[in-house]
């Protein structure tokens, strides 16, 4: 039974009440347990170490859950595929993949009448004469009378009858000189075309009979030439016809990987994927064998479709098998290959296109190229070019690997022909037939692999070589310049030198293209402890954040997670760390739920009860139960800020323990959770919100914070370093406030002799200084046990001063930030556009 809650709403689109979001009576109830009796203690189940094959199998079901509601992308890859490769299947010639010539199956025509289909429409008297060779010469003489004969003087006259009468003329004429023999023809040379070698046929028969004649070698029965017609075989080793269909399939080939670009290019940019290395997913190994399991189900199910189809429809393929290990292996190496490209593209868009485009042109190349050898190159070497080109496009692009395949399947210029012999079935996978595809299809898949792990890698090869003797040396040099320097920065780094704090930043200094942006900051965090680092804009948080989630290698120092080095063990590292960035991470297709079962998963929590259980106390402790099942895009922002930071929370080790309705108490091991700018953009009242929720799990844990807002880090933080590229100040709050100004005194005056008399007044007091933003406010340092005190202070105003109105405060952090931003000379950066990164992603 679902439990109906209600709730308060927390902004101006979530108002609604909705059931409990479907968690269990049991947890809802141990969580809560009524208002009045304290909660049971609930153990939230600390993270685990995953195998990336393990941590693979989660990606797989996220994709499986984004598809659910996504369906669009997935069908088009398969329906391009299937129909660019099956439909024009309609242009294969028809005709049986041979390599031998076939004359004797070639119909032959008979030229002689009236055999002759040319003849089919002769009767009447004098027919006979074109019964070639039936006694064509005995009845020449005898002519029958529909035949047209005349004495003609000479062959100009016969050419001039037959150009003025030619439409009469059926079949065309015959001149024969009867004196000398010679002879001239014409004939009829409008399609079927065979008019000419029937009138050939005949005027030979004539001819040769007059000549037995006139030599009296006569005989009883005519001496006849028989003639027939046949065309030369067919080409039956590879019709250029076929290449209608390969221009089809070639072009749906090329296309169809790109779609494949489209989820893994959103999850990029919108910084999902980072999130995701961040929380849990120690190994991009795992992230991109998620991807690759999920997308070859597509690559698999189309080459099995196409290749049923193709043996179903038509016996002109050959080798079938073979080419549905192609497919497959294509469609592998095209998914990588758009992964790879959206590594380096600012869009899902122009990922696709970027992969498309380059695909289509490549195809575009391949197939030109056989067709320009085959119409311009020698003969005798054009087998050798087209071989050429084949081999040096396939390592361009794996779409001239399956172009070849379609060549070799249908025996397009001859691939499967040995001469005149077709190749054995043992043969097909030789490198010149499937086997070269299928080899290059590996290498590329390999290469692509490799690349896409070490971008994500984070340059894990050169962190090995790291030289940490020299580093510890200039470290020392360093800690030395402290000493002479600022107190309490050189205390601070002196002590987190040798502390067990559960984050330990040594030394860290990092150098963009020659500008220092992180200038050797060192601090710790121990557990219970909400560190706010506090600095202008510009002033290298997001860079330290960065440092500190083993993303940017420092230029000098090293980060400490529990002990761990994050420069050169990253990935044992972070299996500590929870990060919340400053752009909220979400996969827009996921509900809540389902984001925090996935990195629960991802951070090695066991399925079924103790993933459940966590995700649900997770959902309580930061309200987001009410929104469990809904689409995380379309919660507030404040909501989803409260969905980061419970994605970076699960997987650590809390306790629930009694404070009111919800509070965690530490009992395990400490992690480290980072949260950049935490409310930024959010109104007051679900600011206040978040800060509780904050609180609430911030319990035994080490919390470092970046904000702009010194009411969120007075809120929230025990621990605060003012930061602009070096430390300037680090301490408790009230340590700062002490050190930096402890109270102001603010006099209300109306006239300019009133500001003269304040000024007179305060010049008295020792130590006490004007604020440097209204000539009417003075900081005046209050030591516990020495100089001035708080009573004498009060005595001086109200006994000497005879103000109407005047105000005493304790300095506020945001008086020690302006005041220490101030001090040390720091500018705020130029936030030209473009000139920024934040979350970083590769
Ligand atoms: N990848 C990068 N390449 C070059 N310069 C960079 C890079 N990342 C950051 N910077 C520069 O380093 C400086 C510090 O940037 P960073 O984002 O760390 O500051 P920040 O304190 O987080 O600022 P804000 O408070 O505005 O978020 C800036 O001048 C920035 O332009």
């Amino acid at each position: 039974m679902a439990r109906q809650t209600s709730t308060a709403p927390v902004d101006g689109t979530e108002k609604s009440i909705s059931s409990s979001g479907g968690i269990s009576e049991p947890v809802l109830a141990e969580l809560t347990d009524g208002s009045s009796a304290p909660p049971k203690a609930l153990q939230l189940t600390n993270g685990r170490p995953r195998s990336p094959f393990s941590q693979a199998l989660t990606i797989f079901y996220k994709r499986a859950l984004i598809a659910r509601r996504s369906w669009l992308t997935p069908l088009l890859i398969v329906v391009i595929a299937v129909c660019g490769a099956c439909i024009p299947i309609v242009f294969l010639s028809g005709q049986e993949t041979s390599c031998t010539t076939k004359f004797q199956n070639e119909s032959v025509i008979p030229l002689y009448f009236p055999e002759s289909p040319i003849y089919f429409s002769a009767s009447g008297p004098g027919t006979q004469i074109l019964e070639s060779p039936p006694n064509i010469t005995a009845t020449l003489g005898r002519t029958a009378s529909f035949l047209r004969t005349e004495n003609i003087p000479d062959n100009a006259t016969f050419v001039s009858t037959i150009n003025q009468d030619y439409l009469n003329l059926t079949f065309g004429g015959i001149s024969i000189d009867l004196q000398t023999g010679d002879s001239l023809f014409a004939w009829e040379a409008s399609p079927p075309g065979l008019t000419g070698p029937t009138m050939m046929n005949l005027v030979t028969n004539i001819l040769y009979n007059r000549a037995l004649n006139q030599s009296g070698n006569v005989a009883s029965t005519p001496n006849l030439i028989y003639a027939n017609y046949a065309a030369f075989p067919h080409l039956a080793a590879g019709t250029l016809v076929d290449l209608k269909w390969v221009a089809f399939f070639g072009a749906a080939m090329a296309v169809f990987p790109a779609f494949f670009t489209l989820y893994v290019s959103r999850e990029r940019r919108s910084a999902v994927q980072a999130m995701q290395l961040s929380n849990g997913l120690s190994d991009p190994i795992g992230l991109w064998i998620g991807h690759l399991l999920w997308d070859s189900i597509f690559s698999v199910t189309l080459a099995t479709i196409i290749i049923i189809v193709f043996a179903a429809t038509t016996n002109q393929f050959t080798g079938l098998g073979f080419f549905w290990v192609v497919l497959v292996l294509y469609g592998v190496v095209g998914a990588l290959f758009g992964y790879c490209v959206s590594l380096f593209m600012s869009s899902p868009l122009s990922s696709f296109a970027a992969v498309a485009g380059y695909q289509i042109v490549m195809y575009i190349l391949y197939l030109g190229g056989y067709l320009l050898t085959l119409t311009y190159a020698p003969t005798t070497q054009s087998a050798n070019i087209i071989t050429i080109i084949h081999f040096t496009l396939s390592v361009l692009s794996p779409v001239a690997s399956v172009m070849r395949a379609a060549f070799v399947s249908v025996n397009l210029f001859s691939l499967l022909c040995n001469g005149t012999t077709p190749v054995t079935a043992a043969s097909l996978g030789d490198i010149t037939r499937y086997g070269g595809p299928i080899l290059y299809l590996f290498v590329y898949g390999f290469v692509l692999f490799g690349i896409l792990v070490w971008v994500d890698s984070g340059s894990i090869i050169p962190r090995r070589f790291l030289n940490t003797k020299r580093r510890q040396v200039r470290m020392d040099e360093l800690q030395a310049n402290f000493e002479a320097n600022r107190q309490d920065v050189a205390t601070e780094a002196r002590a987190v030198a040798s502390s067990n704090d559960a984050l330990r930043l040594l030394h860290l200094t990092k150098t963009f293209e020659g500008n220092k942006v992180v200038d050797d900051v060192s601090y710790g965090v121990s557990r219970d402890t909400i560190f706010a680092m506090l600095g202008p804009n510009g002033a290298g948080k997001t860079t330290t954040f960065n440092m500190i989630r083993g993303d940017i290698v420092p230029n000098m120092g090293d980060v400490l997670i529990k002990g761990t080095s994050v420069l050169t063990s990253p990935r044992t590292a972070r299996l500590s760390l929870g990060v919340c960035p400053q752009f909220t991470a979400i996969d827009s297709q996921l509900t809540v739920r389902e984001h925090l079962l996935i990195y629960g998963r991802l951070k090695g929590l066991n399925r079924g009860h103790e993933l459940k259980t966590n995700v649900e106390a997770l959902m309580i402790a930061t309200s987001l139960h009410m929104y469990a099942d809904r689409l995380a895009s379309q919660l507030s922002g404040g909501n989803q800020r409260k969905l980061s930071l419970a994605i970076a929370l699960i997987g650590e080790y809390l306790n629930l323990s009694h404070m009111r309705w919800l509070t965690w108490t530490h009992v395990g091991n400490p992690s480290v959770v980072l949260i950049d700018e935490f409310s930024t953009g959010i109104d007051a009242k679900m600011k206040r919100d978040m800060w509780g929720t904050l609180r609430n799990v911030a319990v035994g844990k080490a919390i470092v914070i970046t904000t702009h807002s010194m009411e969120e880090a007075s809120a929230l933080a025990n621990k605060v370093g003012i930061i602009s590229k070096q430390l300037l100040a680090v301490g408790t709050i009230d340590d700062l406030i002490s050190r930096y100004a402890t109270y102001q005194v603010h006099f209300s005056c109306p006239t300019r002799e009133d500001v003269t008399r304040a000024q007179v007044l305060m010049s008295r007091i020792p130590g006490s200084r004007l604020a440097d933003d209204v000539a009417t406010r003075f900081e005046v340092p209050i030591q516990e046990g020495s100089g001035l005190t708080l009573a004498q202070l009060f005595h001086i105003l109200s006994s000497q001063g005879d103000f109407q109105e005047y105000s005493v405060e304790k300095a506020t952090l945001e008086s020690v930030f302006l005041k220490v931003i101030r001090e040390n000379n720091v500018m705020e950066e130029d936030n030209s556009p473009g000139s920024r990164r934040r979350f970083r992603l590769w």
